[in-house]
C-alpha cells in the first residue's frame, strides 16, 4: 500500500488490512510466518517449533467490572494455549508482558497471577520471561507462547480439501451469550442462575481444547485446523480462503448448550440463536476438516477417548474461496455483525 494522506485513520482499515501492512517479509525456507494460528519453523530433534502471541487490552477484550482477576489470568494464557492446540501441538513455555496503571492493587495482581499459574501448572507450561511497564490508563496483557509438534501432525488453515467434512469439538455461542449477560444484566433477569453462571463462566474462563488438538493433529485424515476466536463463520472463512475451497456450513447442525438455548429464547427465534452461535466469538473450540471416508471412525474414536461427541456441521466443496450458510439445506444470508477491532 502506498503511503496514505495523514488525514486517513486506521479506523478506516480492517484488522486484515492493518496486518497486510506488515506482511511480505521473506522468511527461511521450510518456515511459516504470518497467516496461521502460530508461526512454525524447524525446532529441536526434528520437531516443528511453534510460536504465537495474543494481546488482551482493558475495555477491548475485558472490563474490570465484568471479569475477576483470577479468570483474566486464566483467559490470557488459555487463548494462547488454544493457538498451539489448533496447530496439533503441545505448549512448552510462555512469556508474559504487562502494562499496568499504578493504581492496580497488589491483591488484584496476585489473584491474576494465581489464575494464570494454575492453568500453566495444569498443563506444565513454564513461564520463561516477559516485560513489565507502566501504563497511563489501561491494563494490557500480552502472552507469547511456544510449542512443539511433530511435522506429520502439523495442521494448517490451508490444508482443507474438497470432499472433507467440517467439524467442531464442542458447542458454540456460550461465550458471546456470557458477554451479553455481563454487558446488559437487567435484560436477562429471567434466565436461571445455573444457566447464567454457565454462560458467564464460558466467557470468562474458556477451556482450551489441549488434548483434543494434540490427538486430532495425530490423525492423518484430519486436514485443516483452526481455533474459533473471532467467531465460527469468520474462522471458517480463514480456512476457505487459505485452502482455496468453498465451505458450506449447516446452521441447523450447530451444537448449542441448553443454557445458550435458554438465553436465546428470551429474545429471538431458533434461527437467530444459530446465527448468534455462528458469529459470536471467543468459543475456543477447534474447527477442522476431515476426509469424509474417515468421519464415522473419527467420531467413534473421539467419543471413546474424550467421552464427548464431535459435531459435523458442514462440508468442503470446490476450489472457490467462499463460504455458504445453509438452513434446512437451502442457502441463507447471515448478518455478520462480528466483533471488529477497527472499521
Ligand atoms: N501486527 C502484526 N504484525 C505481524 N503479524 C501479525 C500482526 N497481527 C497479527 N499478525 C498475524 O496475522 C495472522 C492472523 O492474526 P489473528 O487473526 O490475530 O490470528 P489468531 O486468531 O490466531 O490470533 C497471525 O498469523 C498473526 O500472527
Ligand atoms: C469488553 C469486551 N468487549 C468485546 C468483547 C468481544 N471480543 C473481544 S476480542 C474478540 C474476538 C477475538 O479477539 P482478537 O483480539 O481478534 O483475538 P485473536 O483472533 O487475535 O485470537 C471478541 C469477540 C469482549 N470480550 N470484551
Ligand atoms: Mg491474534
Amino acid at each position: 500500500m502506498a503511503d496514505s494522506p495523514s488525514s486517513q485513520k486506521i479506523s478506516d482499515l480492517s484488522e486484515e488490512e492493518i496486518i497486510r501492512l506488515f506482511s511480505g517479509s521473506s522468511i527461511p525456507r521450510g518456515a511459516m510466518g504470518i497467516g496461521d494460528d502460530c508461526a512454525a519453523s524447524e525446532g529441536p530433534g526434528g520437531l516443528e517449533r511453534l510460536i504465537s502471541t495474543d494481546l488482551l487490552v482493558e475495555d477491548v477484550h475485558f472490563r474490570l467490572d465484568s471479569i475477576n482477576a483470577e479468570d483474566l489470568g486464566h483467559k490470557a494464557l488459555a487463548v494462547n494455549i488454544s493457538d498451539i492446540a489448533a496447530m496439533g501441538g503441545t505448549s512448552d513455555g510462555y512469556f508474559l508482558s504487562l502494562a499496568l496503571p499504578g493504581m492496580v492493587s497488589i491483591n488484584w495482581l496476585q489473584r491474576f497471577r494465581n489464575g494464570l499459574t494454575d492453568l500453566a501448572q495444569k498443563y506444565d507450561i513454564p513461564l520463561l520471561g516477559g516485560d513489565t511497564t507502566r501504563s497511563e490508563s489501561h491494563i494490557m496483557i500480552s502472552v507469547t507462547i511456544m510449542g512443539i509438534v511433530n511435522p506429520d501432525s502439523l495442521k494448517l488453515r490451508s490444508m482443507a480439501e474438497p470432499g472433507d467434512r467440517i467439524c467442531v469439538t464442542g458447542p458454540l455461542g456460550d461465550s458471546v451469550a456470557g458477554l451479553k449477560i455481563l454487558s446488559h444484566p437487567h435484560k436477562y433477569q429471567s434466565l436461571s442462575d445455573n444457566h447464567r453462571k454457565k454462560l458467564i463462566q464460558r466467557h470468562c474462563k474458556p477451556d482450551p481444547a489441549v488434548y483434543e488438538g494434540k490427538w486430532l493433529g495425530q490423525q492423518d485424515e484430519v486436514h485443516a485446523m483452526i481455533d474459533i476466536s473471532d467467531g465460527l463463520l469468520s474462522d471458517v472463512r480463514h480456512i476457505a480462503e487459505q485452502s482455496d475451497c468453498k465451505i458450506e456450513i449447516a446452521l441447523d447442525r450447530l451444537p448449542l448448550t441448553p443454557a445458550f438455548e435458554a438465553f436465546c429464547s428470551i429474545e429471538g427465534t431458533d434461527k437467530q440463536a444459530r446465527e448468534l452461535a455462528a458469529v459470536g466469538g471467543e468459543d475456543y473450540q477447534l474447527l477442522f476438516s476431515v476426509a469424509e471416508s474417515h468421519i464415522s471412525d473419527l467420531k467413534d474414536q473421539f467419543r471413546e477417548k474424550f467421552g464427548k461427541p464431535l459435531y459435523d456441521i458442514g462440508k468442503v466443496t470446490k476450489r472457490e474461496p467462499r463460504i455458504v450458510t445453509l438452513w434446512d439445506g437451502s442457502p441463507v444470508e447471515v448478518n455478520e455483525q462480528k466483533f471488529k477491532h477497527f472499521s
